[in-house]
């Protein structure tokens, strides 16, 4: 047993120290700096990475995950699917064979994507425009979709809204469009497709996309949180109930993935994301196109016994979020071997 002395005690309690408090000075967010080269590090974020050397071991792979034409003869609803991780959703599933209908507020914004998608693919997307804060919207959207492909086999319920704000500072009105979109607009399609499904006798697989701090809660985005946990208890409880109609449930809640539309609400001059994959387990963001094929397995044929699940897809960060002695990560070998010396040289209690 190696004897230790204190001035070796003190010694690596000032390292430790000094470690902790540069953590808490990079990652203080009480005097955050948005200087000019934070602003030009968001205006060039495609140039940008920031992603960990051990990234490597997890490289991801875009390719489309299962076999051709394993959504042949299928229709896919998908809400918010002109943009971002809708638009990514709806590329694998029309490559797959499906025919697909977007419904967001903006008709042109769908339009682009679904001659995009459609001329790569062959298949037909359509656009259809909906807010699906309207009860009265979301039953005329189903309408024209009943029009133009009958009723879907896959609802995927991705629309959302969100931004970054101190819950003093939030208005009564702020609040409310955020969880109009994300809880009542996702109960409202649910509900719409859900009855007229039952009323046609016809089966479907339902997946909504939440977050993974909608079972911790967070801080500065209260509205989402609570309306993303409640979106996960409305899936859960039709998962029980709707079962016997040929309905299944499932949630995807995705940690961190480059979109325009979150990451320039939630980290809009860049200064987070640094911090943010520093504490990813995996050691970068994930990609639209992972996201996607998790969505295309849970929503096909290959996944019909699996209902009620939720899945964390996060890169490991919710659990490296968690865990209190996770930042101990940061602990070099030769601080290591001092605190291991001492914890052994301890007697008793
Ligand atoms: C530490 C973190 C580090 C990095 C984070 C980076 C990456 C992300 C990692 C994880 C992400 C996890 C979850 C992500 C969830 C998501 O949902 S992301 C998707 C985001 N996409 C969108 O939001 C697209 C759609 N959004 C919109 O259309 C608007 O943003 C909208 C405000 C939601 C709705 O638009 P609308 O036109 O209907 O509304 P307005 O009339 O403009 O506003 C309504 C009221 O809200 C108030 N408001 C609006 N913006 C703000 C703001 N920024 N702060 C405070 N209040 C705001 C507005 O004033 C209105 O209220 P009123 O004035 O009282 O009338
Ligand atoms: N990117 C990320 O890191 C993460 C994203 N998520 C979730 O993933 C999903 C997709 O987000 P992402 O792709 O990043 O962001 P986007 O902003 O690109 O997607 C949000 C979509 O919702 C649509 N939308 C917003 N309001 C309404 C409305 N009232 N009616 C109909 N559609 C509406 C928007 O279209 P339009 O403006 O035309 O209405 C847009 O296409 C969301 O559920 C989000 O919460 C979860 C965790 C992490």
């Amino acid at each position: 047993m190696v004897p230790v002395s204190v001035g070796q005690a003190g010694n690596v309690s000032g390292l430790l120290l000094s470690l902790i408090l540069s953590e808490q000075v990079q990652n203080r967010t009480d005097s955050v700096d948005f200087g000019p080269s934070q602003l030009w590090c968001h205006r060039f974020a495609g140039l940008r990475s920031y992603a960990t050397p051990h990234s490597q071991f997890f490289a991801p792979s875009e390719g489309i995950m299962l076999p051709a034409g394993s959504y042949n003869n299928k229709v896919a609803f998908i809400t918010g699917g002109g943009t971002g991780l809708g638009r990514a959703m709806t590329g694998v599933l029309s490559q797959l064979g499906a025919q697909c209908v977007i419904a967001s507020r903006k008709l042109e914004v769908l339009q682009q994507t679904a001659t995009e998608i459609s001329s790569q693919t062959g298949n037909k997307v359509h656009a259809v425009q909906c807010d699906v804060r309207d009860p009265q919207a979301v039953s005329r959207c189903v309408d024209q979709m009943v029009e133009l492909t009958g009723l879907p086999d896959v609802i995927i319920n991705n629309a959302a809204g969100n931004f970054i704000c101190p819950s003093e500072r939030l208005s009564a009105n702020g609040w409310k469009s955020i969880t109009d979109i994300v809880l009542n607009g996702t109960a409202f399609v649910t509900l719409e497709l859900g009855k007229r499904l039952i009323q046609n006798q016809k089966g479907a697989s339902f997946l909504a996309i939440t977050t993974i701090y909608a079972e911790s809660g967070s801080g500065f985005v209260v509205p989402s949180a609570s309306a993303k946990a409640g979106v996960e208890a409305l899936y859960k409880s039709l998962a029980a109930e709707w079962g016997r109609y040929g309905h299944r449930f499932n949630i995807i809640q995705p940690g961190p993935i480059r979109t325009k539309g979150a990451f320039s609400r939630l980290d809009p001059t860049g200064t987070f994301e640094k911090s943010m994959i520093g504490r990813i387990p995996t050691g970068r963001l994930g990609k639209p196109a992972e996201l996607a094929n998790l969505a295309a397995y849970l929503s096909s044929d290959y996944a019909s016994w699996m209902s009620g699940a939720v899945i964390r897809f996060d890169g490991g960060e919710y659990v490296s979020m968690a865990g209190e002695f996770n930042e101990l990560r940061k602990v070099t070998d030769d601080q290591w071997k001092m605190l291991e010396t001492m914890i052994r040289s301890t007697k008793g209690s």
